[in-house]
């Protein structure tokens, strides 16, 4: 067992009361994570708690996917069964919000970027009227903000768009947390049923939030009715709340921190920093303008804070540069790389964080350039962010949701054409179907008081409001579809591989638009489509191994997919750690929570934005015993290093604390200097770089040669 310090032992030994809180307030490296996962081993092996009566919630996927990964080796660890993990709920707030509305609802569609287009295709078309959006991003926003005054501001036209998106099931993130929270107040009153949303009211006796600080004002209504009554368990620290353009954190806290009385409220802080040295804390300290743990705020305690620094200096201070280009950047990176790994760092040590997804995407095609291995940290895995994947699963529930509704299963639905949204953003993506003849489509639609596909299917195509161009390309969709759904077969397709071929063959007859998917052409590549597919197939063939009986496999498949990903893509990122080390890049936000011995901040030397304080307080702070910063604008850095030093790979004394930081023998260590430096000018030679700035180039795998 780690060697827990008394702060820590302090949270851990707070029993269990229900309706209480404990509040924990720390800086980052302090340990507040690895605190929440020793209290939830105390409260099963010491306080009784069983483990389908905990609830963790954390913000990130990526955060989740951390917790239950180090929940098992600590059980692991204490010797207690760690299957018993896995009977602890733990999701993101989404995720959790997700499972009660499709536990009520059944199939469901989170809106994404194909669906808002699609939405647009039904706006007037005159440029002159007040509904002419020039990205879905502007549309996004006028409906959100339509939701939230109520419709008090009187559009008909958004008003429609509403209606429709209500019809179908189409929800925003947003939605999805109001309809949740709808659902938890009808179960309460029902207390014969037997549902996960029961359970959040009945089972759960513990919730652990892990980062309050990353909270906003749209999730209180749903955590607050779960939380209330429960023993509440929340660690955060204020300074490294990135969420703020979500809205203010201040607001929900208040709401949490006045849930259960005050004399069942308990406020505990821990002082140390554990994870990084005095030279990067110095640094995080400047940037927010104060020492990290302060003395003064300790009030409630009588033990008096240990080292509020544990680490020992490493004699390295983080390296701060500017650059003209990404070029010279990237070289810089490069070069750096390369003296790290000539030392004795491995790839899997290095993390290269931005601010922005664009900047990275940059530095990984560089990366990949000179062979050296890398990872992109996602919250989700990148096949859910594929447009192509996207319309893969929208043909899936046009075909279960028409098929529904043709042989009259599900009325309550069916009388409200769900399937008409997935129709309309399958329509729109294809090639030559422009706004006006979707909005004649539906208008006629409305007026003969039909669904879009019994519209396609029951009136004969001369009373179409059509172009006969129009007509042929609606003729090639339905008569796509048609056996899917006319014949039910997409119900009747168990196999997974089976559905999957004959999506992808439907999908392959329909004659996508280019420029709809042009995002794709170069940074996608067709190769990449096929991995993504088959990541998706992977994901069916876990669902259909876990699919009760009595629903079909689509539907099972659509109705669970998001937290069958989850699941799977843990297992996936648990396989990857224990293969060949990568160099990971993720966006500060992503990166939230984690930390890595070596850290790369980069922002892009096209940049002039100056960088948020508390985001470049989370990226500082991320570092173990390395920190590089290449173009971080704020007022409190000043860039002083020299992009050319080579020292690090001659110092001794650094690489012997580096390792013993990180637990490895220094027998490990299989290098000298001198063999560095060889290593380190052979690689340089084959690169051919020497400040030649401007010619980066293909460098093929030399990195997988030494
Ligand atoms: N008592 C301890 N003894 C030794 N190492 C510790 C101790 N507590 C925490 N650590 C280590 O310190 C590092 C930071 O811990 P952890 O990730 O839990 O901090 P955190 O407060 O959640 O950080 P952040 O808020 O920045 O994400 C981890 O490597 C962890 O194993």
């Amino acid at each position: 067992m780690d060697k827990l310090t008394p702060s820590q032992w302090k949270v851990i030994h707070k029993s269990y009361e229900p309706a209480s809180t404990i509040k924990v307030i720390a800086g980052p490296g302090s340990g507040k994570t690895l605190t929440l996962l020793y209290k939830v081993l105390h409260l099963i092996t010491v306080e009784n708690i069983k483990p389908e009566e905990i609830l963790i919630f954390s913000l990130t996927n990526k955060a989740v996917d951390s917790i239950i990964e180090n929940l098992l080796s600590i059980f692991e660890n204490s010797h207690t069964n760690k299957e018993i993990v896995h009977q602890i709920g733990c999701y993101t707030v989404h995720g959790l919000a997700n499972r009660i509305v499709v536990e009520n609802e059944g199939m469901i569609n989170i809106i994404e970027e194909i669906g808002w287009r699609g939405l647009m295709k039904l706006l007037p078309p005159s440029k002159r009227t007040p509904h002419h959006f020039r990205s879905y991003k502007e549309l996004e926003k006028v409906v959100k903000d339509y939701k939230l005054n109520n419709a008090k501001n009187n559009n008909p036209v958004i008003e429609k768009l509403v209606e429709l998106m209500d019809n179908c099931k189409v929800m925003t993130n947003d939605d999805l947390i109001i309809r949740a929270k709808k659902y938890l107040e009808l179960d309460s009153s029902d207390s014969d049923a037997s549902s996960f949303t029961q359970d959040l009211h009945n089972k759960y006796k513990v919730v652990l939030i892990d980062e309050f600080q990353d909270l906003y004002p749209s999730l209180a209504p749903l955590i607050t009715m779960i939380c209330k009554g429960k023993q509440l368990i929340m660690f955060g620290d204020t300074n490294q709340s990135i969420y703020g353009f979500l809205g203010s954190n201040n607001e929900i806290m208040s709401q949490l921190d006045n849930l259960h009385p005050k004399n069942f409220t308990t406020v505990l802080k821990l002082f140390d920093n554990f994870r990084s040295t005095p030279e990067i804390i110095s640094l995080a300290s400047k940037i927010i303008n104060r020492p990290l743990a302060e003395k003064q705020i300790i009030d409630d305690t009588d033990e008096t804070p240990s080292e509020l620094v544990r680490k020992l200096p490493s004699g390295v201070s983080p390296q701060i540069m500017t650059f003209d280009d990404l070029a010279a950047e990237s070289e810089f990176i490069i070069d750096k790389i390369t003296q790290l790994i000539c030392s004795s760092a491995k790839f899997s040590d290095i993390a290269i964080l931005s601010r922005t997804n664009s900047h990275l995407t940059a530095i990984a095609s560089i990366l990949k350039k000179y062979g050296i291995p890398y990872q992109k940290l996602k919250s989700q895995p990148d096949w859910m962010d594929d447009l192509r994947i996207q319309f893969l699963l929208d043909i899936l529930k046009v075909c279960s949701l028409a098929s529904d509704e043709k042989h009259n299963r599900e009325f309550n639905t069916g009388d409200k054409w769900q399937s008409n949204f997935s129709i309309l953003v399958t329509m729109s993506a294809l090639k030559g179907i422009g706004d006006a003849s979707i909005q004649a489509l539906y208008k006629a639609c409305g007026l003969k008081n039909l669904s879009i596909w019994k519209y396609l299917t029951m009136v004969p195509n001369f009373e179409w409001p059509l172009g006969l161009s129009i007509k042929k390309k609606m003729e090639n969709y339905t008569s796509n579809l048609y056996e899917m759904i006319e014949n039910d077969q997409v119900h009747q397709l168990d196999d997974p591989m089976e559905l999957l071929e004959k999506v992808a063959s439907i999908t392959n007859n329909l004659n996508l638009n280019p420029t709809y998917f042009q995002s794709l052409s170069d940074a996608q590549s067709s190769l990449e489509f096929k991995t993504h597919l088959q990541e998706m197939a992977q994901v069916m063939k876990v669902s259909k191994s876990n699919k009760p009986p009595g629903i079909s496999f689509v539907k099972w498949f659509l109705e669970t997919y998001f937290d069958q990903t989850m699941v799977f893509h843990q297992s996936q990122q648990a396989l990857q750690t224990t293969g060949p080390g990568t160099v990971k890049l993720s966006t500060i936000h992503s990166a939230k929570g984690l930390e890595f011995p070596i850290v790369f901040l980069t922002n892009g030397s096209m940049s002039n934005f100056p960088m948020d304080t508390n985001a470049l307080y989370v990226g500082i702070t991320r570092a173990r015993n390395l920190l590089y910063m290449c173009n971080m604008k704020h007022e409190r850095l000043v860039s002083k290093s020299s992009p050319y030093s080579r020292s690090i790979m001659s110092n001794n004394l650094f690489w012997t604390y580096y390792n013993k930081d990180l637990n490895r023998s220094v027998c490990d260590v299989k290098v000298t200097h001198g063999y560095n430096v060889q290593r380190y000018n052979q690689l340089r030679k084959n690169f051919g770089f020497y400040r030649a700035y401007s010619s980066l180039r293909c460098c093929k795998s030399v990195f997988r040669r030494i």
